[in-house]
């Protein structure tokens, strides 16, 4: 089986609990939502190349005729050496769940860093998959085309199927943005408190389209709302672009 991918790379984890950790991310093109602060670029075409990073820590790549093959990936993750896991990211992956199911022999454990928005991918990868870094997305996050209710249907259900286990660790991240309101934090997590590890609230990073940061004071009313509700509640921004690493 085939699928395009857009990049390649070794970086260190910059998000949630595993932050720090050593990975390969592999990065599919496409999403199924647009998110006001997404910090990775929509476009794309088959006519890209896909960029496989030579070097980490240099920004050089060599160019790969789109699409990849099962095999092609499983070879290139081989390459890379002291890798934790596989960050599966986007994009959103779980438009090519069929794909990534093919990965299953990958020399490092998956890590998947999902919208949670799509079930029936869950489904197709849930035996395969070690690390789940699923993202609830709030009320404010997107133009949800009045369709929010399906799209929080679908977390809560994706967030079950790929709930923690004796062999996988699941924990969620929301974003949190200087217009999201605490009952609807709750909302949300009430519907996966009993899937999670860990409950990550990741202060947005202003980008384009949401340039104001969340005040401090509304992070830390959020976190202390929801640890009434799970023990493990942290506070972490992607640190990964406080040094510049991919
Ligand atoms: C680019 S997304 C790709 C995976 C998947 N589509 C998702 O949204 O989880 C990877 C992670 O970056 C986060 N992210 C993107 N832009 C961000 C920003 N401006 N501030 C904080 N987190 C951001 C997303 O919320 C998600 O957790
Ligand atoms: N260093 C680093 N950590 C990350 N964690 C999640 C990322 C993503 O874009 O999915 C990401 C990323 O792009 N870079
Ligand atoms: S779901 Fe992820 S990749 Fe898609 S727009 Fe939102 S942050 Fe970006
Ligand atoms: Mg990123």
């Amino acid at each position: 089986m085939r699928s395009p991918v857009r990049e390649i790379f070794v970086s260190v984890q910059g998000e949630g609990p595993y932050a720090g950790y050593r990975q390969i991310f592999v990065r599919f093109p496409k999403c199924n939502l647009e998110c006001l602060y997404c910090d990775t670029p929509k476009e794309w075409d088959m006519s890209n190349k896909c960029m496989i990073q030579i070097t980490p820590g240099v920004n050089e790549f060599k160019e790969f005729d789109n699409p990849l093959s099962n095999d092609q990936v499983l070879e290139i993750i081989k390459y890379y050496n002291k890798i934790h896991s596989v960050s599966l990211t986007g994009g959103e992956p779980l438009l090519y769940a069929r794909f990534i199911k093919e990965l299953k022999y990958s020399r490092y454990p998956l890590y998947l860093e999902s919208n949670m928005t799509l079930p029936e991918g869950a489904k197709e990868i849930k035996d395969i998959i070690k690390y789940v870094a699923g993202d609830f997305k709030l009320k404010t996050h997107c133009d949800f085309k009045g369709q929010y209710e399906k799209v929080f249907n679908d977390t809560a259900r994706s967030f079950s199927i790929l709930r923690k286990s004796s062999f996988r660790d699941c924990f969620c991240k929301m974003i949190i943005t200087k217009d999201d309101e605490k009952e609807n934090m709750l909302h949300a997590l009430d519907q996966i408190k009993g899937c999670l590890s860990t409950l990550i609230l990741q202060p947005v990073t202003p980008a384009e389209k949401i340039s104001e940061p969340v005040p401090v004071k509304k992070v830390m009313e959020f976190q202390e709302a929801a640890m009434d509700v799970i023990e493990d509640v942290r506070v972490i921004p992607q640190t990964h672009k406080m040094w510049g690493c991919l």
